[in-house]
């Protein structure tokens, strides 16, 4: 299969849940290195892993609370950007999106913030005013990096329309803000009407 067919297949498999828990897809995107793939299995195993650039995607259910969060994380090389536009369905079961910036890359914030918009504010990815996005400001440990502030200044996110945001700085070595982004996007299911239809 290419990759606007894994890329179309993925949203349409219907909701399941296992173990009593129900599963929340979510989609993990961003630029290539911004560290995703480290994030997605630092909640998973609990440990740094050695990575190569994602080419397609890695999948993992994440257990949280009385959740199971099944992140996809997709590799973020420059020739999906232009498909992932097209190839969102719109009636997948995703509404909700976290996107990994490298905090300390300046040269490449503005590009990150293109690829955002075109994502989130004029694809097909959010059709609901409930959706959530979840910015995880990675790579705090490193020099210079952009704090909560300047991410979300430079990221334009005060001007989105769709859904609701959320700037959580992290470093994904140490885990650092890892599970704050995550309890952040529970309190979102939480609250929105959503909840009965999850029963979070
Ligand atoms: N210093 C530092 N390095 C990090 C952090 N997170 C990830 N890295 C490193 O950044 C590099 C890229 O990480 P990946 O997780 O492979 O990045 P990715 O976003 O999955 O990249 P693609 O698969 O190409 O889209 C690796 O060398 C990681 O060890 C962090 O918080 N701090
Ligand atoms: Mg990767």
């Amino acid at each position: 299969m290419d990759i606007c067919g894994i890329v179309g297949n993925i949203f349409t498999n219907p909701f399941k849940s296992f173990f009593g828990k129900k599963v929340i897809r979510i989609l993990m995107v961003g630029l290539g290195d911004a560290g995703k793939t480290t994030i997605l299995y630092r909640f998973k195993l609990g440990e740094v892993v050695q990575t190569i650039p994602t080419i397609g995607f890695n999948v993992e259910t994440i257990e949280y609370k009385n959740l199971n969060f099944e992140i996809w994380d997709m590799g973020g090389g420059d020739k999906i950007w232009p498909l992932y536009r097209h190839y969102f369905p719109q009636e997948h079961h995703s509404q909700d999106l976290i996107f990994v910036v490298d905090s300390s890359d300046r040269e490449q914030i503005e590009r990150a913030s293109y690829e955002l918009r075109n994502l989130w504010e004029y694809s097909s990815f959010t059709m609901r005013m409930d959706a959530s996005l979840l910015v995880y400001a990675n790579k705090q440990d490193l020099p210079d990096a952009m704090n909560e502030a300047e991410i979300i200044e430079k990221l334009g996110l005060q001007s989105f329309r769709n859904g609701t945001w959320h700037v959580q700085t992290s470093c994904a070595i140490s885990g650092d803000g890892l599970y704050e982004g995550l309890e952040w996007l529970y309190n979102q299911l939480k609250n929105v009407e959503r909840r009965n239809f999850y029963g979070v």
